[in-house]
């Protein structure tokens, strides 16, 4: 709904069920009694000084309420996404592609290819919701509809969240305040409780425990990503969640994976490994900078996975070992490495 027609109609309607915005009229001593008036009535009385003797600070109050109603109508209002399509456009020779790739909530796509045939380039024009305006000519459709104006300005920079191997942290903040001020920034009601949900999920996947005061810019590789998928899955509120490559990046991949789809993202992920291509619905394969074909993830692929996780952990466990200056001898097998 438009803001600005909401702030005309009665009050009630702001405060009904919103928790956030009853806190922000009680923090300026602005009882409920007066929730039958519209913003706009509300206005007129603060600024003819009516209720100058009831509110700590009433000019405040005026200034800062429409940009905080906006905000959180803004958040209720993300956009409901049922389905996001990719109109197939021409590959490096100019070729029409053969494919269009349709993807849905709760669902994993991966996009696999050969190195340089154009997997990251499909992310980017989901990022950029291309309109025939790249390289590849092709469009996005969300929920059905190529993106106008109205849609980019109202939504713009909310719908989609990337995720790369090479992301880091720039800010000097601890990662505790890091999250508070993004819990904020999106309106959140129990920020704290987010908070720590967040680091706590951020953990479990990482492997490598760091707590609410370690500077962002001092995590590794591995706990950056796994701050921002906790985050990405609880605090950022885009639906559709680009990640590109972060196979090497020691995080908990099918945890990773099980958060993002329990929270109904679309997940589009360009990957090299197939343990994650077998965790996912299906796969989009990429030739020559053009989509190729859709595979969807069958039931004998899906029984290999364990058999693949099985051979993963093997090699996992024979990189440690050497990591840790560890050699083998005469009569060692390679079967050392498997489960005990
Ligand atoms: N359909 C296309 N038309 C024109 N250029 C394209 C097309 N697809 C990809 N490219 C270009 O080809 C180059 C390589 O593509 P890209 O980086 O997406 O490959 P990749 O599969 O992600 O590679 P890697 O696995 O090494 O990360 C980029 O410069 C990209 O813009």
């Amino acid at each position: 709904m438009d803001v600005d027609v909401l702030l005309k109609k009665p009050l009630k309607i702001l405060l009904c069920d919103n928790p956030v915005i009853e806190d922000f009229f009680s923090s300026f001593q602005i009882e409920a009694g007066r929730e039958e008036k519209s913003f706009e009535g509300l206005v007129r009385e603060l600024t003819d000084g009516f209720w100058e003797e009831n509110t700590t600070n009433p000019r405040e109050f005026v200034s800062m309420f429409k940009d905080f109603v906006t905000g959180v109508y803004a958040l209720e209002n993300t956009l409901k996404i049922e389905s996001l399509d990719v109109l197939s456009g021409y590959d490096k020779y100019k070729k029409q592609e053969v494919c269009n790739l349709h993807l849905k909530p709760g669902e994993i796509t991966c996009v696999v290819g050969p190195t340089g045939s154009g997997k990251s380039r499909l992310l980017e024009d989901i990022e950029w919701l291309a309109n025939e305006d790249t390289p590849t000519k092709r469009k996005v459709l969300i929920n059905g509809q190529q993106c106008d104006n109205n849609m980019l300005a109202q939504y713009g920079g909310k719908l989609i969240a990337q995720i790369t191997q090479n992301m880091n942290f720039v800010l000097d903040m601890d990662v505790e305040g890091f999250l508070m001020l993004h819990a904020q920034s999106r309106f959140l009601p129990n920020a704290e409780l987010v908070v720590k949900e967040v680091i706590d999920l951020a953990n479990d996947l990482s492997g490598e425990s760091f707590t609410a005061d370690t500077p962002v810019t001092f995590l590794s590789g591995g706990q950056s990503r796994a701050l921002m998928i906790a985050d990405v899955a609880c605090i950022g509120q885009a639906p559709v969640v680009l990640i590109d490559e972060i196979e090497n990046a020691g995080v908990n991949k099918k945890k990773a994976l099980d958060l993002l789809v329990s929270k109904e993202k679309i997940v589009l992920m360009a990957t090299h490994d197939p343990l994650l291509i077998l965790l996912a619905h299906k796969r989009v394969v990429i030739k020559n900078g053009g989509m190729h074909k859709i595979i969807n993830t069958n039931e004998h692929e899906q029984k290999l996975y364990c058999e693949l996780e099985r051979l993963d952990h093997m090699l996992q466990t024979a990189k440690d070992f050497f990591r840790n200056g560890n050699g083998l001898k005469a009569g060692d097998s390679l079967l050392k490495f498997n489960y005990d």
